[in-house]
């Protein structure tokens, strides 16, 4: 459940809050060639002259017994060469396939094709585990039944169809099995136990994809996330990259890339919390920020983020089906988007994202011709109104009035202090517990009121514009009868919140939809501002 506050003082004035951290390099270099290239002997190419040190190659997608180093070891004694291991050190992208992606063994095979559509790239793979394998894996803890083993004859059966040696996967399998039984032992899930519980998801979906690249001549390497140097927090289900991540995951890569080249394909999600040194993940949809780790990581040239959309889209296409991709963002457009709950990417993957000036393109597996949505620092917005809009739905949202025993001040202060207190967003609080304890102590100072069921829709796009946007947006709504309880202006100045009744927000999020999105181009309506007689300002000018 998440939570909005609506805070008023003595004085009747009203906050609204809506937080979020903030904060690069050039245009992306990737270009989708949509036929399967066939690989190429590693060989260089140029004008036969010994400056020459272009790869045609990505050797790390070669299959074959000539390997990068046997070419270098040839070669090593000219000028060129020194150049090439620079240039052959560096991985150009991270490629991140989703569940969805790698939902089943024929998935796993068209993914597999899909990468080697790229044989100019070296990349890394970031795999999440297996189409709805979290869920059932959480679900088998849950009920601490043996739940696993319809989940493991799932697992069996797609190394059975890549025809993959299964004791890639039979001691694991094993293990997930004994951690059932201990759950079921002791009835007792904590959050730890339930991180590693998960972990058996990715742990399995890179092996098995790691043992078929293998299998079909493509030489890879699989990786634990926690092995390599991704350390977290010890929030456990939740934890948070800390900066050591980054040089030990960059030297770990390349050291093995160096010794001995090969695709790494790395466990999305996953982490060690730097305390106890147990297995964390990183929330929910956790790989993106994996990939964006990495890419941060590694200085590459883009980090890929292929789901089952055609991209980011102008709002949840299970909502509204009428979505459409949205061509642009910027990485502020996309953090605002994914904190306020656009389940297509991770709250928090922008982050290395935009601190490493990297682009991020969310691409399509299931339909890769589609271009998709690139996330840059910053993009051309003077034609831009809206980008997307956003749903949060079963929001509690908690009316705070002064019982005037505090100043404005002291009274603000104290309210947040609260929040911060029990570690609490103001946007997002996990459970109704929660709420009970801010309640309690947020009624030794005010009045609370506490209203279930609304929903949150984000209105993300150029605030610039935010009168146009309120305008249309509250026409929508006020033709549908739809009262708003609530709005407020985020501070990254991308955002619009509007709060209304969870069983009313469907409907207004189409109607919204229809009219920003399927009614004409609204930044026609930019070129000239209006007066309140519906006057063009120039046109006033003229007549002065
Ligand atoms: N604005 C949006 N644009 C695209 N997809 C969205 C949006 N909002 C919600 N979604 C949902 O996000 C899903 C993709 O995210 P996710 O399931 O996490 O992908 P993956 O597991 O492949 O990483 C889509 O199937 C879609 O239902
Ligand atoms: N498997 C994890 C991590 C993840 O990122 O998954 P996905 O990429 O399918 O959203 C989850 O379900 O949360």
């Amino acid at each position: 459940m998440a939570a909005a506050a609506r805070v008023q003082c003595h004085n009747n004035t009203s906050l609204t809050g809506s937080p979020l951290p903030r904060r690069r390099r050039n245009s992306p270099t990737l270009h989708f060639s949509p036929n399967r290239v066939n690989f190429t002997p590693l060989k260089w190419i140029g004008d036969g002259s010994s400056s020459c040190t272009r790869m045609v190659s990505g050797p790390s997608l070669k299959g074959g017994t000539t390997t990068v180093r046997a070419a270098l070891e040839e070669e090593k004694k000219t000028d060129a060469v020194s150049e090439v291991v620079e240039e052959e050190k560096r991985f150009t992208c991270v490629m991140k396939f989703g569940g969805s992606s790698v939902a089943t063994a024929e998935r796993m095979r068209e993914v597999a094709d899909l990468v080697l559509t790229f044989p100019e790239e070296s990349p890394v793979i970031v795999l999440s585990a297996m189409g709805k394998t979290t869920n059932n894996l959480l679900l088998a803890g849950e009920k601490a039944v043996s739940c696993g083993v319809s989940n493991a004859s799932e697992i069996e059966e797609t190394v059975k169809e890549l025809e993959i040696d299964p004791s890639v996967v039979s001691s694991f399998l094993e293990e997930l099995e004994q951690l059932l039984k201990g759950i079921a032992m002791m009835k007792e899930l904590t959050l730890r136990t339930r991180d590693y519980l998960v972990s058996f998801g990715e742990c399995l979906s890179t092996r098995i994809f790691a043992a078929y690249l293998n299998k079909i001549g493509v030489k890879a390497r699989q990786y634990d996330a926690f092995e390599i140097g991704f350390i977290t927090t010890d929030d456990f289900t939740n934890g948070d990259i800390l900066e050591a991540t980054y040089p030990a995951v960059a030297k770990r890569l390349y050291d093995d890339w160096m010794d001995d080249p090969a695709v790494p394909v790395v466990t999305g999600f996953l982490g060690k919390g730097w305390k106890t040194c147990a297995v964390t993940t990183l929330g929910r949809g956790g790989s993106d920020l994996t990939a964006t780790t990495i890419g941060k990581a590694l200085g590459l040239q883009e980090i890929q983020v292929w789901k089952d959309v055609d991209g980011v889209l102008t709002c949840d296409p299970t909502i509204y089906k009428r979505a459409t991709p949205v061509p642009f963002l910027t990485f502020d457009e996309a953090a605002e988007l994914a904190y306020f709950g656009a389940q297509v990417l991770h709250p928090q993957s922008m982050r290395p994202a935009r601190e490493g000036g990297i682009p991020v393109r969310v691409k399509n597996s299931y339909n890769p011709k589609a271009p998709g949505t690139i996330i840059t620092k910053t993009r051309d917005m003077t034609k831009t109104v809206l980008t997307s809009i956003v749903l949060k739905r079963n929001v509690t949202m908690l009316d705070i009035a002064s019982t005037r025993m505090l100043g404005q001040v002291g009274f603000l202060a104290k309210v947040f202090s609260i929040f911060e207190d029990l570690e609490i967003s103001v946007d997002v609080v996990a459970t109704s517990e929660e709420l009970d304890h801010v309640v309690e102590e947020l009624e030794k100072i005010a009045v609370v009121n506490l209203a279930k069921g609304r929903a949150i829709i984000s209105l993300i796009g150029n605030v610039q514009h935010s009168s146009l946007i309120l305008e249309r947006a509250f026409h929508v709504l006020w033709t549908k009868g739809i009262n708003v309880q609530m709005i407020s202006q985020g501070a990254s100045k991308v955002n619009i919140s509007l709060i209304v009744n969870d069983a009313e927000a469907e409907g207004c999020v189409e109607a919204l939809h229809k009219s920003f999105f399927e009614s004409g181009d609204l930044s026609e309506l930019l070129i000239q501002p209006r007066l309140g007689n519906g006057s063009p300002v120039r046109a006033m000018q003229v007549e002065n």
